[in-house]
């Protein structure tokens, strides 16, 4: 049983109770009008796969300016609805006026039912694919706009920082293929998405593949695509990245992941701008602009013989380095600033600033998982804090602090501040926190131990 819609248009009561009883055999709902001037009322109720419409309703008119006038009102109101026109017997150029004039097919009056039939399940395909279009449409805007908000803003005023939006100034608009490396979390891929978005390719597709994701097996078929049948999961013939990425920027992230044999084989593809599906002989020409990223040491496996020098000259055309952000310390109040909206937005906290002493622990914090890892820190502040200023107890940190956290003191190693900071904190945690003792024990004042505690961000 089919499940289309279909409303029937006609002023003729024995033509509409007659489509009745044969359509209502094939499909899930049959709505019958004899007034068409009552269209724009039931059409902002309901909402139709495929409407039936008669070119004639008044007597003796068979001009079939009626059915146009009506065609264009309903094509006004929904700019994707499937229109059937039914014309008289040997009125063929009205017909195709019609579809000039955005109708989807017509049908002649006396129908037979089979083409009746016929042209109704191809008028709702038609409706299937029109409401996949726009729906793959919609979510684009949407994908797009959540995109575009999301990478919009690549935070920073630090000096290195300045230089990399220098140099993403000067290398977007040329065509030049980029290696941008720098540790997890940097904003790799938020640098690859805005030398996308200043460069001449901005309106082409920008396709990102996680190279450390894609199994072995997978490969060649997820960046150069196959055809029906190449093996055994090739249900169908697919496009790979490639070629969805033609006229656009291709990302390949994590490129120093890939092992020596599909070095070689994303190699020939770059050299080549060439392509062909896993199991065809076409050959596809792809002009893509290429940016690779990564977090490992490149010239060093180079040295080692475990990533091809050829592959890395032609990827590094134009290097990137992105400063971890430990190297970046005036820029931590600003992106947790930026965070801490974000989301007491998203969580409906009114959460407004962070304390001093809290900006001063995530200044002092190493971050080993960089912007990412200070974005989820604040994230989790926020859902776990109880008060509307973030402190320094509402952080806390999984990676172990690096040497200067340490408890090992060497005096080559360490100012007189470094050296306070980690007696405070040995004490601290000798008497579980409590601060009274801890100051008895270091002969301070409560209120000059808490002074210190507030300094030290501990
Ligand atoms: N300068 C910045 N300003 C604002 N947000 C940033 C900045 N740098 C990174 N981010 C954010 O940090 C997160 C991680 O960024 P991104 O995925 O680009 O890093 P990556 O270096 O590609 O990471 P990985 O190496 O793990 O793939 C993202 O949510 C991104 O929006």
């Amino acid at each position: 049983m089919n499940t289309g819609r279909i409303l029937v248009v006609d002023d003729n009561e024995d033509l509409l109770k007659a489509a009745r009883l044969f359509l209502k055999r094939h499909f899930g709902q049959i709505d019958l009008e004899k007034d068409p001037t009552l269209l724009p009322d039931l059409l902002k109720n309901e909402s139709y796969d495929v409407i039936l419409l008669d070119m004639n309703f008044t007597q003796d008119v068979n001009s079939g300016q009626e059915g146009f006038h009506w065609l264009d009102k309903i094509l006004e109101i929904d700019p994707s609805a499937v229109v059937v026109l039914i014309t008289a017997f040997g009125s063929v150029d009205m017909a195709v006026r019609a579809i000039k004039a955005g109708a989807s097919d017509f049908v002649m009056k006396p129908w037979e039912n089979e083409k009746l039939l016929a042209t109704l399940n191809s008028a709702l395909q038609l409706k299937s694919s029109k409401t996949q279009i726009q729906q793959l449409k919609d979510q684009q805007e949407i994908l797009k706009a959540d995109l575009d908000e999301k990478f919009k803003d690549i935070i920073g005023q630090s000096p290195n920082m300045i230089q990399v939006f220098d140099t993403i100034d000067r290398v977007a608009e040329t065509d030049a293929n980029v290696l941008v490396l720098g540790e997890n979390g940097t904003g790799k891929e938020l640098i690859a998405r805005a030398l996308h978005r200043n460069s001449k390719r901005a309106d082409n597709p920008f396709i990102s593949v996680d190279l450390g994701a894609i199994s072995e097996s997978l490969f060649e078929s997820e960046l150069f695509g196959h055809v029906k049948g190449s093996f055994t999961d090739a249900k169908t013939d697919r496009p790979g990245r490639f070629e969805i990425a033609n006229g656009g920027t291709l990302f390949l992230d994590e490129i120093g992941n890939l092992t020596l044999p599909l070095q070689a084989k994303l190699l020939t593809a770059i050299q080549n701008k060439r392509i062909s599906r896993v199991g065809s002989n076409r050959i596809i020409e792809v002009d893509i602009r290429l940016i690779c990223a990564t977090n490992m040491p490149l010239y060093d496996m180079v040295q080692n013989s475990e990533f091809r020098q050829d592959l890395l000259y032609r990827i590094n055309t134009i290097e990137l380095r992105l400063p971890a952000l430990r190297e970046r310390v005036e820029d931590i109040p600003i992106l947790a600033e930026h965070y801490l909206k974000q989301y007491a937005k998203k969580y409906n906290k009114d959460i407004y600033k962070f304390s001093e002493a809290a900006i001063k622990r995530l200044e002092k914090y190493q971050w080993p998982g960089n912007v990412r890892e200070l974005q989820h820190a604040v994230e989790r502040a926020v859902i776990m804090s109880r008060d509307n200023v973030l402190q320094p107890e509402d952080f806390f940190f999984n990676t172990p602090q690096q040497p200067k956290d340490n408890s090992d003191i060497s005096l080559e190693q360490y100012n007189l501040e470094d050296v306070e900071r980690i007696l405070i904190r040995k004490v601290l945690a000798k008497h579980n926190g409590n601060v009274t003792h801890a100051a008895q024990e270091l002969g301070l004042t409560r209120s000059s131990l808490y002074r210190r505690l507030e300094k030290y961000g501990l």
